[in-house]
């Protein structure tokens, strides 16, 4: 018998893409599936692609359906699993792929999401310094969002080595699953299509808190970031273009040695061989993250581009990675590097 895991939200496209995760794993067990309204409809009407589990029928999203497994992951909006969260058991490792654990700090929570903070849990990055250990011990995982995964992975091995001021500017392109399944017009396909366009400009974005919070820790002193997203017409993926102004003195090579030291063994992040940059297409449907960094010396800052999939990296492969580590499991189990093209 496998570890029994029930997937909350599994109706979205978070919840879909930790089913397929899911079905693909060889310790996973699939438990409850539930979702919000669409509570009590096949499995198959809104993932069509998981035909092994079409016929699973949806229950509601309750403490009574989500009880009694191994593991519980959460996909819903934020906001909604806090209080079921609450009334599961220490027994059972709760992964939450929504925000709701993973600010530190209760007002920049209550500035950025206007409603109050639920609490921390150990963030779900385990290539950031210590956090693997920390993985490890845990039975609560808040998986980071989708933007803060690319920019900490683009930016951490610098601030980590002191190269570069605390002071970061990221323009990211992301998919239009980055937003979930529920209708806006702005994701309508005749808006979308044949466009780029900036979104949440001005230092208003709530994924900026938890850039620099991860940033800031590594660093250890606070960064602070100017996060400018963008809508791409892609269903998946996030290219995240990050700069920071390079501390006196700073070589080419001394910026390489450091990105290559940090990605050392790393199994699902790579930096890219010299002159080779990333894009999404390379990371669609894996659990990687692609990443490239350059010294502009004209200018004086650090350049780095990170890649992933946001499903995948992004949401439920990172959280299966953090799981897998959570259940003391080989972290790279039931995850894959080979992504799918065109
Ligand atoms: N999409 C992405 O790239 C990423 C998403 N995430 C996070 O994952 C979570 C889910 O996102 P995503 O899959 O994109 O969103 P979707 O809108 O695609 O899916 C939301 C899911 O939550 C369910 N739901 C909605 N409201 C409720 C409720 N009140 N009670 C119970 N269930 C409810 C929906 O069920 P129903 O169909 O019945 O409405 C659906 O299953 C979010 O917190 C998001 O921030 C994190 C990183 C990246
Ligand atoms: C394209 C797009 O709209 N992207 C979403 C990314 C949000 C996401 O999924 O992250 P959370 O887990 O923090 O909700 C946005 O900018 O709000």
């Amino acid at each position: 018998m496998g570890i029994r895991a029930a997937v909350a939200g599994a109706s979205g496209y978070a919840g879909g893409e930790l089913l397929r995760v899911l079905a693909g794993h060889p310790e996973f067990e699939i438990g409850a599936v539930t979702a919000g309204s669409n509570a009590g409809s096949r499995l198959g009407e809104h993932q069509p692609h998981l035909r092994s589990l079409a016929d699973r029928v949806l229950d509601p999203t309750s403490p009574a359906t989500l009880a009694g497994h191994d593991v519980v992951f959460f996909a819903l909006p934020h906001g909604e699993s806090g209080p079921i969260a609450r009334l599961l058991g220490d027994e059972t490792l709760v992964v939450d792929c929504g925000a709701d654990f993973r600010l530190h700090d209760p007002d920049e929570w209550e500035f950025f999401y206007n409603s109050p903070h639920a609490g921390t849990w150990p963030y779900g990055l385990p290539e950031l310094p210590g956090q693997r250990e920390v993985l490890r011990r845990t039975n609560r995982i808040a998986v980071p969002g989708c933007y803060p995964t690319s920019v900490a992975l683009a930016l951490f091995p610098a601030m980590m080595a002191h190269i570069a001021e605390p002071d970061v500017v990221v323009v990211a392109a992301s998919g239009t699953s980055g937003a979930g399944k529920g209708l806006k017009t702005s994701l309508l396909g005749s808006e979308v299509m044949g466009s780029v366009s900036a979104y949440g400009v001005g230092g208003v974005h709530r994924h900026t808190p938890e850039m620099e919070q991860s940033l800031s820790a590594v660093a250890g002193e606070p960064v602070t970031v100017s996060f400018t997203p963008t809508l791409a017409p892609m269903s998946r993926g996030i290219l995240a273009t990050c700069t920071a102004k390079a501390r006196p003195g700073l070589t080419a090579d001394r910026l390489r040695q450091a990105y290559a030291a940090a990605y050392d063994g790393e199994p699902f992040v790579e930096l890219l061989p010299e002159g080779t940059w990333p894009a999404t297409a390379m990371t669609l449907g894996a659990n990687t993250a692609l990443v490239q960094v350059a010294l502009d010396e004209r200018a004086g800052r650090i350049v780095a581009v990170a890649a992933i999939d946001n499903l995948a990296k992004g949401t439920a492969g990172g959280a299966v990675q953090s799981a897998n580590l959570a259940l003391g499991l080989p972290e790279t189990v039931g995850l894959t590097t080979i992504g799918v093209a065109p």
